[in-house]
């Protein structure tokens, strides 16, 4: 039987009914409607479950008209049941009677009927994507095709753009011997292609060895090679249920949007192999399990998520702080004049870069709540400073010199606003709002404790630390930084993580800096 003998011209694209601005990429839909002509995997790793979450994953609308149900898990198929094909043809003709169908995958053909009634409905609805997947046998080695029907799925392959088969249906439509070298399988690709006039994507997932290569070969002309290898590894995993299905709607999918096989195949296989290789968290069932689809896609952080981590940090730190002797003799008292006169000094030297850098945050800021309460918060530290000097520090002794600590405080805080983030900015002032309101909180608590000891040489300066304006700011820090972690990149977060642990530590050596520098 002369393959060509079927070959029908079909169309590289048909124009899209009232095609909308917004709807259209460069080469073809936004938002392809893919149509799924395949069977059902009740356990949602391959046939038709597999390639809506396929064509979802790429960005499709998917629609589904399914030729079998089959009963199976992962470990086999346990029966097949195929409808009539009368009533395929029904599913079919709804569809298109009402919807412009961008692109079709073929997936489960189940018998001849079957074909026949897919057959038709392409001859009249010449889709301009079509995909077909000559489904024969599953992962488990059950028949998903009669063998009575491999003739007319042979048939069937001129009506589609692209047939993308393993290396055991290559062989079955060319009706020779199954090939195990990658060599020998890309001959008979070739074969296929010009034997067909179809667009043949050879397999490499049934090869021997640790790479896992794929190619497209096209009928003369029709690709920007003979033969378009991409090169793959192997992903060491018997997670594989599900892989053809779900890279002939991705391929079906991409093709609509983009409009180029190449550029398709190029996006598809990475996917897949992301897919493969995360298939393990999904922890479905015991035989070959199915790939993760949607691994790509990034799994949106709840309100308060980040900062809470962010809180688990700063714990071990502010259990430093509390250990800290300068800590510890201000509560009791006991604190040395000399390192109490050095802290405030290094704190007005501190809050003084500490507000250029939170003017910076203002400047940053995303909306004007926030660019107005960091520079609030910038004004507030001036003003801090300046009673420090007209209050606390104009009847002590101290030089007034930057300290190694203060530097380098201020330093990385100068170094975060350079970053140009605003959201790793947020995160690195904030420790000197959470980590000093906290340990404020614990002294005051102390203080009242104790009863408010008369002739506590630093009950003046613990009576400030109950401030519930500074308690509402440093609510208000952490809720911005939280929304910003939000909308951040992976590696936006990750920085803004590093910055708030550095800010932490400094944190923690800047209460201890009196013992060691003054
Ligand atoms: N272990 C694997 N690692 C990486 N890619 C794989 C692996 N197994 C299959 N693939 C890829 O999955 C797709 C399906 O390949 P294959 O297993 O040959 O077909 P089928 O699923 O139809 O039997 C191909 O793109 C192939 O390269
Ligand atoms: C309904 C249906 N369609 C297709 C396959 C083949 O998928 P795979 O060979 O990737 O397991 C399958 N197992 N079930």
């Amino acid at each position: 039987m002369s393959l060509l003998s079927t070959t029908l011209a079909i169309p590289a694209a048909t124009p899209f009914p009232n095609p909308s601005a917004a709807a259209l990429t460069a080469a073809g839909r936004d938002v392809p409607r893919v149509l799924a002509i395949a069977g059902s995997d009740p356990s949602g790793g391959a046939g038709i479950q597999a390639d809506l979450k396929s064509i979802a994953a790429h960005g499709g609308y998917g629609m589904a008209a399914i030729t079998a149900l089959t009963a199976q898990n992962t470990r086999g198929v346990t029966a097949v049941h195929v409808p009539p094909a009368s009533f395929l043809a029904q599913q079919l003709a709804a569809i298109s009677d009402d919807i412009h169908v961008d692109a079709v995958k073929i997936g489960m053909l189940g018998d001849a009927e079957v074909i026949a009634a897919v057959r038709t409905w392409l001859e009249k609805v010449r889709p301009a994507v079509v995909v077909l997947d000559p489904v024969m046998v599953a992962t488990s080695g059950d028949r998903l095709l009669q063998e009575s029907a491999e003739a007319a799925l042979r048939n069937l392959v001129p009506l589609a753009h692209l047939v993308t088969p393993n290396l055991a249906e290559l062989a079955m439509l060319l009706e020779e011997d199954v090939q195990d070298t990658w060599e020998a399988a890309l001959e008979q690709g070739r074969r296929l292609a010009d034997a067909t006039g179809t667009a043949v994507l050879v397999k490499g997932g049934h090869l021997q060895g640790s790479s896992c290569p794929d190619a497209l070969i096209g009928p003369a002309g029709m690709l920007s090679a003979d033969v378009v290898e991409i090169p793959g590894e192997r992903v060491a995993t018997r997670n594989s249920h599900g892989t053809g299905c779900s890279l002939s709607s991705a391929m079906a999918t991409v093709q609509a949007q983009v409009g180029n096989w190449e550029a398709a195949l190029r996006e598809v296989k990475p996917w897949l192999a992301g897919a493969l290789a995360a298939s393990d968290v999904l922890e479905v069932g015991t035989g070959n399990g199915p790939v993760h689809h949607f691994h790509h896609i990034r799994k949106a952080l709840r309100p308060g998520d980040f900062t809470a981590q962010l809180r688990k940090d700063a714990d071990v730190h502010l259990e430093a702080i509390y250990a800290l002797d300068f800590i510890e003799g201000l509560a009791s008292g006991t604190l040395p004049e000399n390192e109490f006169a050095y802290y405030l000094a290094q704190d007005a030297i501190y809050l003084n870069g500490y507000s250029r850098v939170l003017a910076r945050a203002s400047a940053l800021a995303p909306t004007e709540a926030e660019q107005l309460f960091w520079a609030g918060s910038a004004r507030q530290c001036l003003e801090v400073e300046s009673e420090l000097h007209r209050s606390w520090l104009s009847t002590r002794t101290v030089r007034p010199q930057l300290g190694p600590v203060t530097k380098a405080y201020v330093d990385h805080l100068t170094a975060a606003s350079a970053s140009g983030s605003y959201a790793v900015l947020a995160a690195a002032v904030l420790p000197c709002f959470w980590l000093y309101a906290d340990a404020g909180k614990a002294l005051h608590a102390r203080f009242l404790a104790d009863g408010e000891p008369a002739g506590h040489p630093y009950a003046e300066w613990l009576r400030t630390y109950a401030d519930e304006d500074f308690a509402a700011a440093t609510r208000r820090a952490i809720a911005m930084v939280d929304d910003a972690a939000r909308k951040a990149s992976d590696d936006e977060r990750q920085a803004m993580a590093t910055a708030f642990r550095q800010s932490c530590r400094l944190e923690v050596e800047f209460f201890d800096a009196p013992r060691l520098h003054s």
